[in-house]
This record gives C-alpha cells, sequence and structure tokens, in this order.
C-alpha cells in the first residue's frame, strides 16, 4: 500500500470512529500515525521528488508573501497591478506555471510578493504543482490566500485543509509545550494547568509510536492532542493569513459587506481597482515589520534610511543587519525610544526593541 493510500485509509477510519472517552486514546494514536505519514509524503528521502524549477526565487527585500489560491481568482492581475512586475493573466486556469516575483515599496519597506499557479484540491499530495506552491509558501511570512468572492465558502475550507495537511499553521501561535527528546530517564511529564485533551497515558501512548521513550513534556497550556503532535514532529510553520476576496464588483454590496466583516479578511476588486491600496496596507500590518534608525558615534541618526525588522527583534538583530561580523565585535548599545524606561538606556544584546527606537551601537575596544 502506497502513503497515499494509507492517509485515505488512516483519515477514514478517524472519520468513523466516535468520539467518546473509551476511543480517545485510539484516536490519539491514528492522529499521531497519520502525522507521521503526512510528513513521509512531503519530504521523499529519494531524489526523484519534483525539481521544482522555476520556484526557486530568491529571498530579496524586507518580507515576503506568497499568493495562495485556486486558478483563476486573480493572482497574477494582482501582482501586475501592485508590482512594476507583469504577469501574465487570462480567463483560462493555470496560466501561471512557475514561481513570479514582484516587489511592492511601502512605508519605506521592500515587500516581495510572489505570484504563484494556482492550486487544486489534492495539492498537499502532490496534485498539480501543489508540492512546490506549499514548499513556497512554507517560506512566506504572510500567506496572502486570494479567493474568488463570487463563490462560496467551500474554496477558502479548502484551502485551509491543504495548508493543514503539510504543516501549515495560520494564525496561531506556536503551542505552548517545552518538548525535549533525552537520553534516559523514561518520560516525564508535568503540567502547569488543567488539561482537557492531554494527560500522561496520551502523551505516552503518542510518543511511543513515535519510537521516543526518554522525554521531557512540560504543558504550559490547555493544549488538543494535535498540538502536542506538531510539537513532537517539530516541523510546524507558524504563519499569518489574510484572506483576500478579489472580484467583488461581481456581487452585491450587502455580499461584500458580508465578506469584508470576516476576521483576518480584506476584499478588493483587481480589474476595477478597488481597495488594493487597503490591502497592501494590510499585508503591512500583517508582516508587523518595524523600522529602527542607527546612530553612528557623534552623528545624527539616520532618519531617512533606517532598518526594517521583525518586531521582536532584538539588538543582535540589528547588529546582523547592519553586518554579520558586528556580533562579534559587540560590546553594548544605547537606545532611544520606547523601549527603554530612560534615553538613552545602556542595553545588551538580548534587549527588544521597539518600532522608532534610535539604537547606537558601541564595539568593543
Ligand atoms: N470581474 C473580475 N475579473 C477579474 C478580476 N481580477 C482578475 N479578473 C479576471 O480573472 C481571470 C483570471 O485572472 P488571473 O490573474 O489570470 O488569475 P490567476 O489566479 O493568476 O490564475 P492562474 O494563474 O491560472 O492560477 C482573468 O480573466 C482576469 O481578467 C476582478 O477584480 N474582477
Ligand atoms: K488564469
Ligand atoms: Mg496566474
Amino acid at each position: 500500500m502506497g502513503i497515499t493510500e494509507k492517509i485515505a485509509e488512516i483519515e477514514r477510519e478517524i472519520a468513523r470512529t466516535q468520539k467518546n472517552k473509551a476511543t480517545e486514546y485510539h484516536l490519539g494514536l491514528l492522529k499521531a500515525k497519520l502525522a507521521r505519514y503526512r510528513v513521509m509524503l512531503l519530504e521523499p528521502t529519494g531524489k526523484s521528488g519534483p525539481k521544482g524549477v522555476g520556484f526557486d526565487v530568491v529571498r530579496s527585500g524586507d518580507a515576503r508573501v506568497a499568493l495562495i489560491g485556486f486558478p483563476s481568482v486573480g493572482k497574477s492581475t494582482l501582482l501586475s497591478k501592485t508590482t512594476g512586475t507583469t504577469s501574465e493573466a487570462a480567463a483560462y486556469e493555470f496560466t501561471t506555471l512557475t514561481c513570479i516575483p514582484g516587489k511592492i515599496n511601502y512605508n519605506g519597506a521592500q515587500i516581495q510578493l510572489l505570484d504563484l499557479p494556482g492550486i487544486i484540491e489534492g495539492a498537499a499530495q502532490g496534485k498539480g504543482r501543489g508540492r512546490q506552491v506549499i514548499a513556497v509558501a512554507k517560506t512566506a511570512d504572510l500567506i496572502l490566500m486570494m479567493l474568488d468572492a463570487t463563490k462560496g465558502p467551500r474554496q477558502r475550507e479548502l484551502l485551509e485543509l491543504e495548508l493543514e495537511a503539510v504543516g501549515i499553521r495560520i494564525n496561531t501561535h506556536r503551542p505552548n509545550i517545552y518538548f525535549k527528546v533525552k537520553k534516559g530517564g523514561g518520560i516525564s511529564f508535568n503540567a502547569t494547568c488543567k488539561l482537557t485533551w492531554l494527560n500522561e497515558k496520551m502523551v505516552y501512548n503518542i510518543l511511543h509510536d513515535y519510537k521516543i521513550h526518554n522525554a521531557e513534556v512540560l504543558v504550559r497550556e490547555d493544549a488538543t492532542v494535535d498540538q502536542f503532535i506538531d510539537v513532537v514532529l517539530g516541523t510546524r510553520k507558524y504563519i499569518r493569513c489574510l484572506y483576500c476576496y478579489n472580484k467583488i464588483d461581481q456581487i452585491s454590496i450587502e455580499e461584500v459587506d458580508q465578506l469584508a466583516r470576516q476576521d483576518h479578511t480584506v476584499v478588493v476588486s483587481c480589474e476595477s481597482d478597488l481597495n488594493i491600496e487597503y490591502l497592501v496596507d494590510q499585508m503591512w500590518h500583517y508582516l508587523d515589520l518595524i523600522r529602527v534608525y542607527t546612530k553612528p558615534r557623534g552623528q545624527a541618526p539616520d532618519f531617512d534610511g533606517g532598518l526594517i525588522l521583525k518586531r521582536g527583534t532584538t539588538v543582535e538583530g540589528v547588529c546582523k543587519a547592519i553586518h554579520k561580523s558586528l556580533v562579534d565585535e559587540f560590546s553594548y548599545a544605547l537606545v532611544w525610544g520606547t523601549s527603554t524606561k530612560h534615553s538613552p538606556q545602556r542595553v545588551g544584546i538580548n534587549h527588544v526593541i521597539e518600532n522608532e527606537d534610535v539604537v547606537q551601537i558601541m564595539k568593543k575596544k
């Protein structure tokens, strides 16, 4: 039996198994097996997997956004509209066959927007160019899921399932579970809160299925079985996702209003040029970037330039953004701005900086 059939079989078994106290451990095991097979499917061990010609686009700019959607929803039309690059758009499906990068300049940042082929149901199993498209999506800082406003909610559900199946977790955080494989000592299981779904036996069963017999597990939130499996696999990608409904020129105002009220959602019409600026603005917000100004010793801060960095970046990240070798030469930094109590404040390399901070790096003598 091939892996795809095994996956299908487990999915069928999960679907027909009633969820109750008596079956919860069995279901937990099935989920662990399913996750394991899916990983095998995505990372073929041989060299026979799809090569992905035209998909290895060099990363450039301050952040990367991947356009994911079914064929002919308007992905290429959006790329041509928002970047200086033209990507062929047409009324037939699969017009785009490779990854086409464009560049958006916004708020002084350069955002790399990637146009991709449309994906179809079963993409995670390798249908169409699904695997290559998904591999690119995993490298993105933000997924822009493009949807056709004239079609129903099913398209969005299907795409979410495809992303889920390949280990992408959208608009959620990494579960707060400490997990470490050990050389000996068996499995130690502890929790800092009341647990609804996990317990020692469940965790032991799942780890056993993964042939892990020595590990430390500390659960710090009321996590589900699926979340625990995510942590054990350790390869999940947590990426933010913005839903973009295109072609609103084709539906009524009432329908537009309803779509626009959904979470993480922007409605646009690429062809009629409706709401495109707002979409770019939302992309910027979802990327969660900050600007930091550097100040050379004895000079004014560089308010015209500055660095674009991810929120949560430390002084170490600032050093790396300036020059690789600066981390080794680092002595301390002076910081002016909202991340410090007084300005300037002397900080170490692990200090987390904030938007609009001014940073002066002092090298070792
Ligand atoms: N009515 C309407 N049509 C649009 C809009 N945006 C794009 N289209 C049309 O939708 C069709 C598909 O557009 P593409 O940009 O090629 O779509 P795609 O998602 O890149 O398609 P593939 O590359 O084949 O996956 C084209 O005929 C576009 O002219 C829009 O806002 N409104
Ligand atoms: K098309
Ligand atoms: Mg296209």
